[in-house]
């Protein structure tokens, strides 16, 4: 069957997340072996805009696929959320030749690819972020670095607070999901996960549920808090106050976004930048790539950008059985 796009684009936009190089390797190898010829665009949609875009060819992506961050680099850029920079955007991909465009990021970056896609350049959505926020798929690529990542650094965190008997709240980030901060209290057995999709407890319960432990017989405290709910620093005042107990609050901030890809990341980023290749190479047009029920499967982008995903209540619940 013959490709139905001859030039393709490749950016990455939004926050980073590691596996994101594997998936632009994955993009421009796969695009030359079926015969494209393969172009980067710099710095997401703000590169587009001015023009930042060059061929890449196999020995592009050489020696990334284990690195963290993009070598295309990243970008918010606000330009493109209105008409006039999304029609810019089309000219410039016509400029290049590019008819068809792989977008590697999340939510907001898909809505600009529709628009694109509505322009007439055919823009499929590979779903980039270490927030697991993307409702169509079970799976975004940086997640379980970025949850690894934090584990690392909670479990030297453990050592210390247990050494001294002490309180410790651990930041992570989810500016509006908790999935990292609730698969990081579940592999790091904390006593409590704040996240911002649940009801937060008050102060009085949090530090209730510590005392009541603290008479069963722990000696130290974990309290994973989600970025979304914040406050670690003074939630560990009032506790240290209320208690008595020597507690501390550390935030992990963006060691979480770096770092080299573990397996997972390495897989799902080259199976789903392969993927948005074969899509664009079909003609599908207006799709995003996803893992669902173990499957590389796509939906259009509209569909996906309207689904809803929700915290499971069961691993909640659960959370909090575990203390
Ligand atoms: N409604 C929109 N229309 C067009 N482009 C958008 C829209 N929303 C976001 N974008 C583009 O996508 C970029 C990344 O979106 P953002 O929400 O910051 O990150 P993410 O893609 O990781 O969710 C924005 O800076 C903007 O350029
Ligand atoms: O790096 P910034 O701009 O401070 O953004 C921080 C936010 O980006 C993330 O790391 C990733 O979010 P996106 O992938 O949606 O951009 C969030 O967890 C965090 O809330
Ligand atoms: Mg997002």
């Amino acid at each position: 069957m013959s490709n139905k796009v001859s030039t393709i684009g490749v950016l990455t936009s939004g926050g980073d997340a590691p596996g994101m190089n594997a998936t632009i390797r994955a993009v421009v190898r796969t695009g030359i072996a079926r015969g494209l010829k393969v172009m980067g665009i710099q710095k997401g949609y703000n590169g587009l805009l001015q023009g930042d875009v060059r061929e890449l060819n196999a020995r592009s992506v050489s020696d990334i696929v284990q690195r963290g961050g993009t070598i295309l680099q990243t970008a918010r850029c606000l330009d493109f959320v209105k008409p006039e920079g999304q029609a810019r955007g089309a000219e410039m991909c016509k400029v290049f030749g590019i008819d068809g465009l792989v977008v590697i990021g999340g939510d907001g970056s898909f809505q600009g690819a529709e628009k694109l896609a509505n322009l007439g350049i055919n823009a499929i959505g590979v779903p980039g972020t270490i927030d697991l926020d993307i409702a169509c798929t079970d799976y975004t690529i940086g997640f379980d670095t970025a949850v690894n990542t934090a584990m690392d650094a909670i479990n030297k965190i453990r050592d210390t607070s247990t050494s001294h008997e002490r309180c410790s709240i651990i930041e992570v980030m989810g500016r509006n999901a908790g999935y990292i901060a609730l698969w990081c209290g579940i592999s790091s057995g904390a006593e409590m996960v704040l996240i911002p999709e649940k009801q937060r407890p008050t102060d009085e319960e949090i530090i209730k549920t510590i005392l009541e432990n603290k008479h069963k017989g722990k000696k130290h405290f974990l309290i994973i808090v989600a970025e979304g709910i914040g406050g670690s620093y003074n939630l560990a005042k009032k506790i240290e106050a209320t208690t008595g107990i020597e507690t501390r609050a550390s935030i992990l901030g963006h060691l979480q976004r770096g770092g080299s890809p573990t397996a997972v990341d390495r897989i799902h980023a080259s199976m789903m930048g392969a993927k948005a290749v074969d899509l664009l190479c079909e003609g599908k047009q207006k799709r995003v790539v996803a893992f669902k029920n173990g499957q590389y499967v796509d939906y259009d982008i509209n569909e996906a950008l309207k689904m809803k995903k929700n915290i499971d209540d069961y691993m909640y619940e659960v959370s909090q059985l575990l203390i």
